[in-house]
């Protein structure tokens, strides 16, 4: 067997033991349990900073070097260790230093005698220095802890300008709503105005063209207006505007299109009416109108021209004819329906 130590005597071979463990571990401890004495190499006390052997030799020298807030983890696990209920001792922790700074040592140790009646007889350990280690680790908690706490700020700024910028586009989508409505009503009267009535127009022709259902378009006009005017005067005017928009408002259904074209002449879209039921309708507002009385001093009647679609009819075509007849109402006396 290959030997690479060869001593003559015990004390010499103690020596060279003593100069390794100085070199490979940084402090060793040797606790006799029934003296209570406790033997610290060299190396214990430099790496504390201690001037070597100025500590008095027992175990209390090392209770006291421990950081109050690691000393009840140490003796537990201390206690497990020397009781049994762990196999080995090994345990982290900070030492005082000889400038009152702590230093992060890893503390391990073994039994390795104990006595008849199972307590310790003699046990070695040996203290190394990992501070660096645990500096490096507690800075990169810190940082990632930093990153996190960045991260969690970072979502909740987010979240809350998201929110901010939803609030936002909904009182934007109000506001276009709002100023659409207002641009595609009539100030006086309430009703829309000619702004929408190509898109209503168009999209009840595809809807007529889909389902193959009739669809009328009338168009009206007060009689003479001009002279309800002159005679009573705007004010008086506008109230039998107004006046009639709400007749006949109330007197068609829902899916009826309704809208003052400008002036004193209205428009309305009937959607699954053919002329001959338009034309009665119509028929129906005219003496519901001209027996409204809108003041006790003016009445008004007004004419109907009433065209139906025809496939293939362009809007242009389907108001001119209805234009046409609207023109031939006023021509045949007023206040009538022509279709
Ligand atoms: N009070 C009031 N009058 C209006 C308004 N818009 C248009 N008018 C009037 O409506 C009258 C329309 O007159 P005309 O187009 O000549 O027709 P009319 O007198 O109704 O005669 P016919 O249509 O041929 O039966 C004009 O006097 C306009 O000033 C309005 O908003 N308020």
């Amino acid at each position: 067997m290959h030997k690479t130590y060869q001593h003559s005597s015990a004390s010499d071979s103690d020596k060279t033991l003593n100069n390794i463990l100085d070199v490979i571990v940084e402090g060793v401890w040797d606790w006799n349990g029934n003296t209570n004495i406790v033997t610290r190499s060299p190396g214990w006390y430099r790496m504390l900073g201690y001037e070597v052997g100025i500590f008095r030799e027992d175990v209390f020298t090392w209770e006291n070097l421990i950081h109050p807030e690691d000393y009840p983890r140490v003796m537990h696990q201390f206690e497990r260790y020397i009781s049994g209920v762990s196999d080995t001792y090994q345990v982290e922790y900070r030492c005082k230093k000889s400038d009152d700074s702590y230093l992060w040592i890893v503390d391990r140790g073994t039994i390795v005698a104990r006595n008849p009646d199972g307590s310790v007889a003699r046990m070695i350990g040996a203290h190394n220095d990992i501070h660096q280690q645990i500096m490096a680790q507690t800075d990169l908690i810190e940082q990632n802890k930093l990153l996190l706490d960045g991260n969690l700020s970072l979502e909740k700024r987010i979240a809350q300008k998201t929110f901010e910028l939803a609030k936002k586009n909904q009182q934007l989508e109000r506001k276009i709503i709002e100023v659409e409505s207002v641009a595609n009503k009539d100030p006086l009267t309430q009703i829309a105005n000619r702004k929408s009535f190509k898109s209503e127009l168009n999209k009840e022709i595809i809807r007529a063209n889909r389902y193959l259902h009739p669809l009328t378009l009338v168009m009206f006009d007060l009689d003479n207006f001009k002279e309800v005017n002159d005679k009573h005067g705007h004010k008086v005017g506008d109230n039998i505007l107004c006046n009639i928009t709400r007749l006949v408002d109330e007197n068609i259904r829902v899916v009826d299109w309704f809208a003052r074209w400008g002036g004193d002449e209205f428009v309305i879209i009937f959607p699954e009416l053919t002329e001959k039921e338009a034309h009665l309708t119509c028929e129906k507002l005219r003496v519901i109108i001209s027996e409204y009385r809108a003041t006790n001093i003016a009445s008004v009647t007004c004419s109907f021209g009433i065209a139906q679609y025809q496939t293939g009819d362009s809007i242009n075509d389907l108001f001119q004819r209805v234009d046409k007849r609207l023109y031939m109402a006023k021509e045949l006396g007023r206040d009538q329906v022509y279709s």
